[in-house]
């Protein structure tokens, strides 16, 4: 990494590769001045700063007090670059930082390079360890991220985790190289130093497409979750039901056929609310019935505002015929629930028609109709009422 921090004077490629470092930090400030320190992009800018920061005074500072010193605060600024890389990514993934263990790890390990060097070893030893560790947490980093691509997919995300595997390979192939003979002249040679900053400019613009991977690929969950939640509920909206659906009714035809039950929910009279009450708090209540409902079905069920004041329930995996008990629990719970409103507690009914469904021959748009079809008659019935439509 330090390989930057050889020469006891600045040259011309050594001062491009500084300007470059501080062109690429100041930039990443800025990215994340406008992405409001999301994603953990300050842990980039940690990233960049650093190696820029360290890079200079191992280069043109210390040396001229003790070389070795000089040495020793380049290998540093490498293993903590790759800390912030791997924290920076633990941050967008919303993990727990462990900073602490990684601190003391990276510490650790400059206090071994430190004390190779006060042994008489060469820097190039030191370097190479310094190396290792960063490959190390890079690593750490990299099965994060491979461990979201196998959860959520997505190009960006693919294209990231890769980057980061190439930085593992890439800081392997430094350290080998440095043990090999090939790195003989890594603490004069002007064309070692060279190859070290072009590998330095190298991990600096890999570091630049990652941020942009990960936010181009966070953004993009954020458009589709908006795309398939109803903003007022939080909800799922039609879209985000069509998407599920799917997948759950092939899982539970995979799962020995379980069957599937859907409920159309509708709160009764909402005009009047609207009308007696205002819209603002129709749109109390429509919010209090999405977060009631949400709270009666298990993880793996569905709850999804159609639009309105019409609701689903999509329950998966349970046994035939017992979608009406089910559909009666959430009537009765509707009816005892106060909805807070901005005009004081509401209270409201709702309506609901539910069928079942075998899961392997469910077809959205029938099960849909059918339960319509169930709704229609609890409505004609006097409201407040389950119908079960046999299928
Ligand atoms: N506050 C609010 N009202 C909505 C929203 N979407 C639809 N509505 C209202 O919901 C009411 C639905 O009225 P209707 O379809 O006549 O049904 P209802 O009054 O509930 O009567 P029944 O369903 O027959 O029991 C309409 O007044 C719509 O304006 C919304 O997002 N917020």
């Amino acid at each position: 990494m330090s390989a930057a921090s050889a020469p006891l004077h600045l040259g011309t490629l050594q001062l491009t590769y500084q300007v470059l470092a501080l062109l690429l930090t100041a930039f990443s400030v800025g990215g994340a001045l406008l992405a409001k320190g999301r994603y953990g992009l300050w842990f980039w800018v940690g990233s960049f700063a650093t190696l820029a920061l360290f890079q200079i005074s191992g280069a043109a500072v210390l040396p001229a007090w003790d070389k070795n010193a000089g040495y020793l605060i380049g290998h540093l600024g490498g293993m903590l670059s790759s800390l912030c890389v791997l924290l920076g990514i633990r941050a967008y993934l919303g993990l727990t930082l462990r900073w602490k263990q990684g601190l003391a790890f990276v510490l650790g390990a400059g206090a071994v390079c430190a004390a190779l060097m006060a042994a008489g070893l060469s820097p190039r030893m030191s370097l190479a360890l310094s190396l290792l560790v960063s490959a190390v947490l890079r690593w750490q980093a990299f099965t994060h991220l491979l461990a979201a691509f196998r959860r959520h997919g997505g190009t960006p995300m693919g294209f990231a985790t890769a980057i980061i595997l190439l930085s593992v390979v890439s800081h392997l192939v430094r350290t080998g190289a440095l043990l090999s003979p090939l790195g003989a002249g890594y603490e004069n040679g002007f064309q070692s130093n060279a190859f070290g900053m072009l590998g330095l400019i190298v991990v600096l613009v890999m570091h630049g497409f990652v941020i942009l991977l990960l936010v181009t690929h966070a953004l993009q969950r954020e458009v589709l979750s908006l795309a398939e939640h109803d903003s007022l509920t939080g909800l799922l909206n039609r879209r985000g039901m069509d998407a599920r659906f799917e997948r759950l009714r092939r899982r539970a035809a995979m799962q020995g056929g379980q069957s599937m039950s859907l409920a159309l929910i509708d709160v009764d009279h909402f005009k009047a609310v609207n009308d007696r009450l205002g819209h603002g708090a129709g749109d109390d209540v429509l919010k209090g019935l999405g977060a009631l409902l949400d709270t009666l079905i298990r993880p793996t069920d569905l709850a999804v505002r159609l639009g309105g004041e019409e609701f689903v329930l999509l329950w998966n995996g349970i046994q035939p015929g017992v979608e009406g008990a089910m559909a009666e629990k959430i009537r009765q719970a509707v009816a005892r629930h106060p909805f807070e409103t901005r005009e004081g507690p509401v209270a409201v009914t709702v309506s609901i028609g539910v069928t079942g469904m075998p899961a392997h021959d469910g077809d959205l748009e029938s099960v849909l109709k059918r339960a319509d079809r169930a709704l229609y008659r609890a409505k004609q019935d006097g409201r407040d009422r389950v119908a079960v439509d046999p299928g």
